[in-house]
């Protein structure tokens, strides 16, 4: 038996889980997995129910499981809020409290979606990129940090602090991450600017000689931002810390067509946490418009990584290949003209196509 915390969130978040929850009950029916799932509540839904983004109950729920599915946090209506106070507080600190300090996010071309990248199809063809992204450090959560009036001006600031352990794990994620695939790994820092990323750089500079069969280069990020667009298909691993993670990894999502197609796994010592890349899309949030793979496709990444069946997760990637196979879109993929489905209906049709 294993114990699954689930936490839907606010906006999309109930509705890409419940989508995703059809595929993992149809998995643990098929294969016998004997998973004992219970929901708990995090960001904006906790803030109305217990006034704390992330209640003790749901820290202990998270902690007590094997693995986490979280859909989103966030929306509008906590948007007022001090960034300390907001929901997206409680996904930071299970985050932490949980110690996922390593954050992979694959960007695959979906070849039945290259018409709905941004980029042309002769561009992100051969993208297979994966962003790893260090989680429980960095500006996020460096210390000090204070808005603050003096001498009469608001003024407010954040510090950006990483030491040479923080850096040292997630590296030998990533190095790991390249020698199971095309062995490039591409760290991004600023270390012609910032004091963080040039030890970042130093770090990972160290590491290489571990790992002599990955290629080790370096890039700043804003030059990193620019090739994912210009070349994207020169990128293996792309190993960065947390807050230019955050931005590259959405960047790198318009190269498979939507955000609504990435999946990520954040993982540590124990359990892992398996959320899409995306917010809570208060735009479409209740519309049943969501794309539901990323969280689909994030299943499949649980199954992977903390209950050990590569062969199943194959399955959910494999059947997430056949409904695009099949044509079917949620709207934010479908291509002008096309026929559109809801974002429970993709999760029934991924159901269908695991052919149970
Ligand atoms: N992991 C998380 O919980 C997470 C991640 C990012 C943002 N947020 C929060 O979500 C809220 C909204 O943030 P935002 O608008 O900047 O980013 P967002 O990712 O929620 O949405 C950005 C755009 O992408 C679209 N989109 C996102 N997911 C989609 C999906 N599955 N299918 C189709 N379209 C999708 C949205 O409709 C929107 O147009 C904020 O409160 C933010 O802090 C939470
Ligand atoms: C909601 C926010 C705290 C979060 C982050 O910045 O890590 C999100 O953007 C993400 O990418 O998971
Ligand atoms: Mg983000």
């Amino acid at each position: 038996m294993k114990k699954i915390a689930i936490f839907p969130g606010d906006g999309i978040g109930p509705e890409i889980v419940d989508a995703a929850r059809l595929v993992l009950d149809a998995v643990d029916h098929a294969a016998g997995l004997n998973l004992q799932c219970t929901d708990g509540l995090v960001g904006g839904a906790a803030l109305d129910a217990a006034d704390d983004p992330l209640p003790e109950a749901s820290l202990q729920l998270a902690m007590a499981a094997d693995a986490v599915i979280l859909g989103a946090v966030g929306g509008p209506r906590w948007d007022d809020l001090p960034p300390a106070k907001r929901p997206e507080q409680g996904l930071l600190r299970l985050r932490k409290n949980l110690d996922l300090f390593a954050n992979l996010r694959p960007a695959q071309i979906f070849p039945q979606l290259l018409s709905a990248s941004p980029l042309r199809p002769e561009l992100v063809r051969d993208v297979d990129i994966l962003v790893v992204r260090e989680l429980t450090g960095d500006i996020y959560f460096g210390q000090p940090r204070a808005a603050e009036v003096l001498d009469g001006k608001r003024r407010a600031y954040n510090t950006m602090v990483y030491d040479e352990d923080e850096i040292r794990r997630i590296a030998h994620v990533a190095f790991k991450a390249a020698q199971g695939r095309r062995k490039q790994l591409c760290s991004v820092d600023k270390a012609n600017v910032l004091e963080t990323t040039r030890l970042w750089r130093e770090v990972v500079t160290e590491l290489a000689a571990e790992y002599p069969d990955v290629h080790l280069s370096h890039m700043y990020v804003d030059n990193a931002a620019m090739q994912l667009i210009r070349a994207p298909s020169q990128f293996d691993v792309l190993l960065t810390g947390n807050m230019f993670g955050d931005i590259l990894s959405d960047e790198a999502s318009q190269l498979t067509g939507s955000i609504g197609m990435l999946p990520s796994a954040s993982l540590g010592e124990g359990r892992g946490m398996y959320e899409p890349i995306h917010g809570s899309a208060p735009d479409i949030a209740g519309q049943d418009k969501a794309n539901p793979l990323a969280t689909i496709l994030s299943v499949a990444m649980m199954l992977r990584h903390s209950l050990g069946n590569e062969p199943w997760a194959q399955r959910v990637e494999m059947a997430v290949q056949k409904v695009l196979d099949e044509g079917l879109r949620t709207a934010d993929i479908a291509a002008a003209g096309e026929a559109v489905i809801g974002t429970r209906a993709m999760g029934h049709a991924v159901v269908k196509a695991l052919q149970l």
